[in-house]
């Protein structure tokens, strides 16, 4: 196999630097075309340093000079700004890493697609949001697309075996996040810091306030209806703390496959590096003696309600999982800025859903349109819920 071409979107980011690591563990069959980073010019620039992109992009334009300082003297391309973001994503490849967190990545992952190489998706707002015109375009492209998400990645995994048609149901799991045992009450008073401090994995703050709310489960199987074609019913979303099992596929004849390992990211995201082959990762091995007990309950959708509220976006369909979500984002990014509480995100998310309904997103610029929609009343509640 020749060396394979690749791009970095998110490259700064938790998943971003884990891809890296996994390129710099195996450099002599990879070569990156172009890294895109959004404002940490220090860690873009040492990226790019190591790698020797084709091209360098930082999305904050007023970046550039010091990007363009860090690089003197390398020789290395570098831009800024959204345009350039958007020129490097369409750069061709063989494999493109969509990292960039909500959809901000949107457009930039659709220009990935449109090259019609493989597509190693992080990016679960995207596909919540732009649903069926995201998958008509990958469609339309012949793009690969390939879950980095460890539960998404899961299924895939143990839907190798190629009976789709079989399928009972698939399982998700869910750590349950730093409140699984906590009151409703109890989650009223949660700073930041307490709801980033995720009891299992490392990752991204606003992915990490996700799975505080469980509004990540919920994305998930939003997600998980569109990579796999299911219906809500056909998803279930089991709390396993340990994080082990990642995801599981029934079968009609009472089987269950499971794909399990340490809960560390690398495994996935090498995982669709390498695919359909498999490459060494430095992530720890598992060893269930350690673990001990596996340990397995039913989400409680009354103390997180941002689960329901997902299930019920599904079911409603057409736009409605394009306002949850840019309402989430808007609700999560207010609450890291400490001008609401923890329990306001599902509710603003809640209130969004019962003002915009469900309009129809027959095109990309449907769903930007209503997600901007969605943005601007959240933005509104939020305000009205810091006075
Ligand atoms: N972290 C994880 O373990 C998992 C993450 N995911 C999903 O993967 C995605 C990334 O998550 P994670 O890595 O945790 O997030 P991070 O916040 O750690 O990283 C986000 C990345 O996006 C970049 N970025 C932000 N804004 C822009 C922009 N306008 N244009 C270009 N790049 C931008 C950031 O740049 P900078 O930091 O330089 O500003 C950073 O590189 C999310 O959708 C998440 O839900 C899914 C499963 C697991
Ligand atoms: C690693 C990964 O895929 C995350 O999406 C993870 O699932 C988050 O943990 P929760 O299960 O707590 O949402
Ligand atoms: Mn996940």
């Amino acid at each position: 196999m020749g060396v394979k071409i690749l791009s970095v979107l998110g490259s700064t980011g938790s998943v971003g630097t884990q891809t890296l690591d996994i390129i710099a563990e195996n450099q002599n069959g990879y070569q990156l075309r172009a890294l895109v980073g959004g404002r940490n010019v220090a860690l873009l620039a040492a990226q790019a340093k190591q790698f020797r992109p084709e091209l360098t992009v930082i999305a904050e334009e007023s970046l550039l000079g010091a990007l363009r300082l860090a690089l003197a003297g390398t020789g290395l391309a570098c831009a800024a700004g959204r345009a350039a973001v958007l020129e490097a994503a369409a750069m061709p490849v063989d494999w493109t890493m969509s990292a960039i967190t909500g959809v901000i990545g949107l457009e930039p992952t659709l220009a990935a697609v449109k090259h019609g190489g493989t597509i190693a998706f992080a990016n679960k707002e995207a596909l919540v949001s732009a649903g069926d015109v995201f998958l008509r375009a990958v469609a339309e492209a012949k793009a690969t697309l390939l879950p980095v998400d460890s539960e998404h990645n899961a299924i895939m995994q143990a839907m190798a075996d190629g009976n789709a048609k079989s399928i009972d149901k698939i399982i998700l799991t869910a750590s349950g996040g730093p409140f699984r045992n906590h009151g409703f009450e109890d989650m009223r008073g949660i700073t930041p810091e307490a709801a980033l401090r995720h009891p299992v994995w490392s990752m991204g703050a606003k992915i990490s306030i996700d799975s505080a709310t469980m509004m990540n489960k919920g994305l998930e199987v939003i997600e998980a209806a569109r990579l796999f074609g299911l219906t809500s019913e056909k998803i279930e979303v089991l709390v396993h703390p340990q994080s082990v099992i990642h995801g599981m596929v029934c079968y009609a004849d009472g089987s269950v496959l499971a794909q399990l390992g340490s809960p560390d990211m690398r495994i996935p995201i090498a995982h669709t590096l390498a695919w359909p082959q498999r490459i060494a990762t430095a992530a720890p091995r598992l060893d269930l003696a350690a673990v001990m007990k596996l340990e397995f309950s039913a989400p409680d959708e009354i103390r997180f309600p941002a689960l329901r509220l997902a299930r019920a976006a599904l079911e409603a369909g057409a736009g409605a999982p394009t306002v949850l979500n840019a309402a989430n984002e808007i609700a999560v990014a207010a609450f890291l800025e400490r001008k609401i509480g923890f329990l306001d995100i599902a509710g603003i998310v809640e209130q969004v859903l019962q003002q915009l309904g469900a309009p129809p997103v027959p095109d990309l610029e449907a769903v930007l349109a209503l997600d901007a929609a969605a943005r601007t009343a959240a933005n509104g509640l939020a305000t009205a819920r810091a006075a």
